[in-house]
């Protein structure tokens, strides 16, 4: 047999094999995705059942950066997965995100309550010396027991949940470079989005399930996914293993990865291009997403909608998710038409779906289902964009393209949106279409960057490269949020007083302030992506990076 023969018979050869390896990873990283969010929809609940105000809820749900940027845990991450490989870190990775997962899981269980461990936690650990002086302590005096000890699972869960995000972007590299590398990505990034549907959508459903509310339900349900998700990377493992005895490519023992590479990532212009392009633009995203249902709370006027039964409340939102589920598929599959008649077929499909989608939204009236249209597009289009990306290439040009279509939204949402205050279709229409035009622009940018990073650096300190970008990327995701609220009270000052001075009602202040100075800043960092987008472009045509071409090549 000679060693062509051998070649066409690894695992990676197979298109099944290699698909089947990258439903492995993506379904982990679904899983994810989903604990990821776990308690964001059930805030108030957390404040009913276990006296997590905002302040508490908020510093909990910020502990998930605190390792990763402040102890450089990320870092440390990526030198592991360059050292010991793909499929031990995927298996570590999925480890550290269950022990943290369990951990946040008993915080809020009734067991926790009235525990020794309670007490311990009611009269300790109020401050960190030094990080509290910052301001970026995770912990306060008077903070709930519960919320600290869930901080410390969370902190952990995100030193995971990071670390997974590197691995499966090597994983993917390894398995898919030279083939379909950025449709799987795509497809990896669409179901991720998906991820987050679930969540918004099942988190309550558990909370409350029975009638009888219980918050450590949802949590449960995230663990047991988690526990699944370390099963799919076990799995993994073992598929990685059976390709390297094949190709004989144990890639961290042919060529050991030394800390001195990391100097060459770190000294590579195009490297810090897409570093910087990366951390303005999901800055303008993720931080954005947390505000944005109040946003749009703030400038439409909805309707008052009946919340006495669980299907009154839900049904919209649960067809929603099913079209969700439809326009995935049917996006997915359509890269694999051959016939462009099918394609179009399919389009068509997603597109009476998608107005379906908007018109129950714009029934229901109410500003979580007007939102709800933003994952939609991701979920359909990255996979279609990654594959254009394969075939095409011209992923300069996507990053210039979406960071354009963030500047025009979010300046939308700033001065055109207020403007339709009084005009409930106008308003709810405006909305949609900026919050649609978003989710192009979120389908652009990830489908693009990600495939390009293994253009500019080595295969082997490309997972030390993907934790320096993700690290980068963590500091905006802990900055802005803090801003974006800093930002709002500063510009709102008269609100704030009234709200203060007992003039105005916490609910009526809730849905009232002007958001014009927050999404303008959010607005200049998508300006400040463009502008790399540009030099990225110039530096590409100049030195040949090949950001342009396709990763395919005929
Ligand atoms: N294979 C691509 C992986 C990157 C996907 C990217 N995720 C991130 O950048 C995470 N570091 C951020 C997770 C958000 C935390 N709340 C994405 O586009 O989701």
């Amino acid at each position: 047999m000679t060693t062509t023969d051998k070649i066409h018979q690894t695992l990676r050869d197979s298109a099944g094999m290699r698909w089947l390896v990258l439903l492995l990873l993506a379904f982990a990283m679904f899983c994810s995705y989903i604990f990821m969010d776990i308690l964001s929809p059930i805030k108030d609940l957390m404040q009913s059942t276990r006296g997590w105000d905002s302040t508490a809820f908020g510093t909990m749900q910020g502990s998930e950066t605190f390792l990763n940027v402040f102890v450089f845990f990320l870092i440390f991450a990526g030198i592991i997965l360059d050292k010991m490989g793909v499929r031990f870190t995927a298996i570590l990775s999925g480890a550290v995100m269950l022990v943290g997962a369990t951990i946040n899981w008993y915080a809020v269980t009734d067991a926790f309550q009235g525990s020794g461990l309670q007490t311990w936690f009611t009269n300790n650990l109020n401050y960190i010396p030094g990080f509290d002086e910052l301001g970026i302590s995770p912990f306060y005096r008077g903070m709930p027991a519960s919320a600290k000890f869930a901080a410390i699972g969370f902190m952990i869960f995100g030193c995971g949940v990071e670390m997974a995000g590197i691995t499966v972007s090597r994983g993917i590299v390894k398995w898919f470079k030279g083939r379909e590398m950025a449709l799987a990505m795509g497809s990896e990034m669409a179901l991720a989005r998906l991820g987050v549907a679930t969540c918004m959508i099942f988190s309550p459903v558990f909370a409350k399930l029975g009638g009888v509310i219980d918050v450590s339900r949802s949590v449960a349900f995230g663990v047991v996914l988690l526990l699944i998700a370390l099963i799919m990377f076990i799995v993994y493992f073992f598929m990685d293993k059976k390709l390297d005895e094949q190709t004989g490519e144990a890639e961290e023992k042919d060529d050991p990865f030394k800390i001195s590479d990391l100097g060459t990532i770190l000294s590579s212009g195009g490297f810090w291009l897409v570093a910087l392009l990366c951390v303005l633009y999901y800055s303008a995203i993720f931080p954005f997403q947390k505000y944005a249902v109040n946003m749009l709370q703030c400038n439409l006027v909805f309707k008052e909608v009946p919340t006495d039964s669980f299907w009154a409340t839900n049904t919209v939102t649960i067809l929603q998710y099913c079209i969700m589920l439809v326009v995935a598929g049917a996006s997915f599959a359509s890269n694999f038409m051959k016939k462009a008649s099918m394609k179009y077929g399919l389009l068509t499909l997603a597109g009476v779906l998608l107005t379906v989608f908007c018109y129950m939204g714009y029934m229901r009236q109410s500003a979580e289902t007007v939102f709800a249209v933003f994952p939609l597009l991701a979920v359909g289009i990255t996979p279609i964009l990654g594959n254009y990306v394969d075939h095409k290439g011209k992923a300069a040009s996507m990053l210039m393209i979406g960071s354009m279509l963030l500047v025009l939204c979010h300046l939308t949402f700033a001065f055109v949106l207020p403007e339709f205050r009084d005009n409930a279709v106008g308003g709810v229409v405006i909305a949609y279409l900026t919050i649609l035009v978003l989710g192009a622009s979120f389908s652009l940018v990830p489908a693009s960057l990600w495939p390009s990073v293994p253009k500019l650096v080595d295969a082997k300190i490309i997972g030390s490269a993907y934790a320096l970008i993700f690290w980068v990327q963590n500091i905006g995701l802990w900055l802005f949020p803090l801003l974006i609220g800093k930002v709002l009270d500063k510009t709102n000052t008269q609100l704030v007083a009234d709200l203060k001075n007992g003039v105005i009602t916490p609910e009526e202040a809730a849905v009232s302030y002007d958001y014009t100075a927050p999404l303008v800043m959010l607005a200049c960092l998508g300006v400040a992506a463009l502008v790399l987008g540009f030099i990225l472009k110039v530096v590409d045509k100049k030195k040949g990076l090949g950001l342009e071409e396709p990763n395919i090549k005929a």
